[in-house]
């Protein structure tokens, strides 16, 4: 008998088991609206242009395969600290940020949750009620406590602002408010420029420590520095706080698992001992980073053609994705006679839409109409074309009622 007799079958990760469950799919009116990647109106996936440009240059330059450092790509963390604060940001300019380039989004929310597990100890982590279905494993994986905010009213379909609130008020002092900078998953809500000067009032009293996850910069508006804002405004009222930052969907490089997390610190000196240690837990869990993607974006942001194509085609991204929630609301509207109001899916910003739908009518949207999406409602508009809307309203109006 195996030595390995005791270890038993894991459960399919209910994001990325999705998109399995959709490959053995043989039915062609298949829909994957399960994982947060972006397709074509042909419902492809997508290398952006700017990309390919990019790494010809690289391949033409040449590059060699030498290990990085600990701390990543030179180059790629000075431009990722610059396209989230701004490159005249006071943080920037007094080298208050400590930037690692890690493994993606994913990498760098686990190493920052290795750093809050050292050093603060008993300190707890509050995220969104509901969030992103990793953010969870991360935290206990890194023996983080944590406890949820109220986020979503299903009532209103909006933000629980009040919950919200609330809630991080009556957390501990000094615990962490994992929020998302823009593009809120799964809901695609975010608060408005007022709301986050209250929620940054409240952290502020209690002594919190913001801790952002900005997986969608530039994806959500089609405008980095507007999908910015909420963490520049954090740092202009001289908070200390965290960024996780990720280009798997603003860049398309899902697979090339580039991404850094920051850690804004009131000197100098202790962003370098935050580095320092960040090098420390990044050692032990991976070494260093792969180089291949921290090349694509520092050479794509220091010239200025190339990063004017991305944000081409950022826009164009987020415009499509714009046009299939317009398509899709049409449809539901003129198809559903309860007269149920579908217009948060106009009001809803990002890649996902949050239906509503229950687990069992999500359910119901796979096994009957071969629609995939995560069992929490969440459907991924970025899998969707303007072909296919008239076909998913279908299916909602039939799951719904
Ligand atoms: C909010 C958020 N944060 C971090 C990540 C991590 O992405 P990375 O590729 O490690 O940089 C994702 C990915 N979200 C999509 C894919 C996934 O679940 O991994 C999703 O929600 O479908 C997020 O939606």
């Amino acid at each position: 008998v195996s030595r390995f007799e005791g270890i038993t079958m894991a459960p399919p990760d209910p994001i990325l088991g999705v998109s399995e469950a959709f490959k053995a799919d043989t039915d062609e009116k298949k829909l994957n609206l399960g994982v947060g990647a972006y397709r074509t109106e042909e419902l492809q996936p997508y290398v952006l242009k700017v990309v390919e440009k990019a790494e010809n240059l690289m391949l033409e330059r040449g590059e060699n395969k030498e290990y990085l450092p600990i701390e990543g790509l030179a180059a790629f963390n000075k431009a990722t600290a610059e396209l989230l604060f701004g490159a005249d940001n006071p943080v920037i300019k007094q080298q208050r940020v400590a930037t690692v380039q890690s493994l993606s989004g994913t990498g760098s929310l686990r190493l920052a949750a290795a750093l809050i597990e050292r050093y603060f100890p008993g300190a707890k982590v509050l995220i969104s009620s509901p969030t992103w279905g990793n953010h969870k494993n991360i935290f206990d994986d890194a023996r983080v406590p944590w406890s949820e905010y109220r986020y979503y009213d299903p009532k209103t379909v909006g933000l629980d602002f009040e919950g919200m609130i609330a809630d991080i008020k009556d957390a501990p002092e000094g615990s962490f408010i994992l929020l998302h900078g823009c593009a809120h998953n799964p809901t695609g809500i975010d608060p408005n420029p007022e709301q986050w000067e209250k929620i940054a009032n409240v952290i502020q009293k209690k002594n919190h420590i913001p801790f952002f996850d900005v997986a969608y910069q530039g994806f959500a508006s089609g405008s980095l520095d507007a999908d910015a804002g909420s963490v520049r405004l954090f740092a202009a009222r001289g908070m200390e706080l965290l960024v996780a930052q990720s280009y798997s969907k603003n860049l398309g490089l899902y697979a090339e698992r580039i991404g850094a997390i920051n850690v804004v610190c009131s000197t100098a000196d202790a962003a370098t001992r935050v580095k320092s240690q960040l090098k420390q837990l990044a050692r032990l869990m991976y070494s260093n980073p792969p180089v291949h993607g921290a090349k694509i974006v520092a050479n794509i942001v220091s010239d200025p053609a190339l990063f004017n194509d991305w944000k081409a085609e950022m826009e164009m991204m987020a415009g499509r994705i714009k046009n299939v929630r317009q398509k899709l609301n049409d449809s539901l509207s003129a198809k559903d006679k309860s007269g149920k109001d579908w217009s948060f899916i106009l009001k809803q910003i990002g890649m996902f839409s949050f239906t509503g739908l229950s687990k069992t009518q999500s359910e119901n949207m796979t096994n009957k109409w071969h629609v995939y999406m995560t069992k929490d409602g969440r459907i991924s508009l970025a899998g969707l074309n303007l072909a296919k809307c008239e076909y998913l309203a279908d299916a909602i109006v039939d799951s719904y009622h």
